[in-house]
């Protein structure tokens, strides 16, 4: 994986720094041979088992984790109308095994549902059995004909973590839903990525779910980006698949069911949110390598430097910090630009004046520099890295949201960003600002601040009373 030489595009330019950032910080290599499947560099990966920990940590509080399998038959891929309207066409089938033709078509699963539904029906029994709460980490397949690109729509999604729970009352599902968001928030507030939480218009919302709340983020390029959905399915796949339970009365009762998915569309985020002219800019939490040691190494004292330079390395990962010393033959400057480039957050500098002066330079990755005296001021460093990243990222996001009294505001709002203005719940009122903004009405801001500063403002289009939605262009 050589290092190319000419500059990064701005990330002004950010179809281009995307695409380019890709292959210059080893994240994916795009050079699959079939459309929309990429292959995870090292680096990129790394990136991944980090963020995926994180997420593993916070489901494993009351989830468990499972694996269910890749091949659904037809007859119960087919069971659900509204879920097979919203799947048909995205659908891969396997209809061979080696030489002779399947007497069942096997789907590969787009999503999930049907593949666990059918073994759930086995396995709830009792109120007892309730709540069930698993999730999976795997790959699904969709036959996407929008514009495919790594990371953001992808026709093998390559980390897929899917929840599936099951509850007696439509209340409990609801609040599992709303437990989901919370969890998603957190999530993203350890990756320093900003979220707006709606709920989609009906005509949005997952195929056989009663609704859904989603999570969007604002790309540089002022689009937006759904980095994660909770769904509550009502009763609609319970009905289905026949998943019941007997009650307190001994009576058997519908079970009430919702999902909630995240995809690798969480590691475009942290790359895009965060990222700038000189390359990656990766929050602590997720760094594959948090800091870079740059030994000094300067003629007759090269081995005292080095035998420190491993030391303070020893002491850094005694400490649980993933940190990289640094040894290639190459000027320091070059090591700079290679660290930079892949996010590292901060970077020690160690020469003979600094080790006959007892101190090290510590280098943040938007080049502040500071005299530390110890490896254990590095975890605090770290912290105060992770807030910086944080608070730039929501000014970021800040900028790019509007308020809007009018369609005109709303035109020019979405041209680098979303636009917030009242809307009655109406389709024809969607369509019609849709239609006059060139963007999408994303959803219902149900949480954010935004309610209360449109109160006293009616639909922007029927002026009757409205609540705050967001408009904006979607990738
Ligand atoms: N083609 C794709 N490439 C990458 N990520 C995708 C793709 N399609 C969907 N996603 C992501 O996957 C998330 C969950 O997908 S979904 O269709 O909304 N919901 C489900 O499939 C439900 N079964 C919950 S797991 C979406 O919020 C979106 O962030
Ligand atoms: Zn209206």
């Amino acid at each position: 994986m050589e290092e190319k030489t000419d500059a990064l595009p701005p990330i002004a330019d950010f179809s281009a720094w995307y695409n380019e950032i890709l292959r210059r910080a080893e994240i994916m290599d795009v050079r699959y041979p079939v459309k929309g499947l990429y292959v995870w560099y090292p680096f990129g990966f790394a990136i991944r088992k980090n963020t995926y920990n994180r997420l593993r940590a916070l489901l494993d509080v009351d989830h468990q984790e499972t694996l269910f399998p890749l091949l659904i038959p037809d007859h119960e891929f087919m069971k659900e109308a509204e879920h097979i309207k919203g799947f048909e066409e995205e659908v891969y089938w396997v209809t061979r095994g080696g030489l002779s033709e399947l007497d069942v078509k096997l789907a590969l699963r787009p999503t999930s549902e049907t593949s666990i539904y059918p073994m759930y029906a086995l396995w709830v029994r009792s109120h007892a059995d309730l709540p069930l709460k698993l999730y999976q980490i795997v790959n699904t397949f969709r036959y996407e004909t929008k514009h495919t690109r790594p990371l953001i729509r992808l026709r093998e999604i390559t980390s897929f973590k899917e929840a599936h729970t099951v509850h007696c009352t439509w209340e409990e599902a609801a609040a599992q839903v709303e437990e989901a968001v919370r969890l998603y928030t957190e999530f993203y507030t350890g990756l320093a990525v900003p979220v707006l939480i709606s709920r989609r218009p009906d005509w949005d919302k997952f195929p056989g779910a009663d609704y859904t709340i989603a999570v969007d983020t604002i790309m540089p390029d002022g689009k937006t980006l759904q980095i994660g959905t909770a769904h509550h399915l009502g009763t609609h796949f319970s009905k289905t698949f026949g998943i019941t339970y007997e009650d307190l009365n001994g009576e058997q009762q519908l079970a009430y069911q919702t999902c909630y998915g995240i995809s690798e569309r969480c590691i475009a985020s942290v790359i895009s949110v965060h990222g700038d002219d000189t390359g990656l800019v990766l929050p602590p939490s997720v760094a594959p390598v948090q800091v870079a040691i740059i030994p000094i190494i300067i003629g007759k004292r090269r081995d005292e430097v080095l035998s420190a330079a491993e030391g303070l390395l020893t002491e850094l990962k005694s400490m649980g910090i993933r940190a990289e010393l640094d040894t290639r033959d190459m000027r320091p400057g070059a090591k700079y630009y290679h660290w930079e480039l892949h996010g590292v957050p901060l970077r020690l500098e160690l020469g003979p004046r600094d080790i006959d002066a007892g101190t090290i330079v510590a280098v943040d990755r938007f080049k502040v520099k500071r005299q530390i005296s110890s490896a254990a001021e590095v975890g605090p460093l770290l912290d105060e890295i992770q807030e910086t990243i944080r608070n730039r990222a929501e000014g970021a996001r800040e900028a790019k949201i509007r308020l809007c009294y009018s369609i005109d505001e709303i035109r020019s709002a979405v041209q680098g960003g979303v636009a917030v203005a009242s809307w009655c719940g109406d389709r024809a009122c969607a369509d019609q600002i849709e239609a006059e903004t060139d963007a999408a009405l994303l959803g219902s801001d149900l949480r954010g601040p935004y309610n209360e500063r449109l109160l006293d403002t009616g639909c922007i289009v029927c002026k009757k009373n409205g609540t705050a939605a967001l408009i904006g262009r979607s990738y």
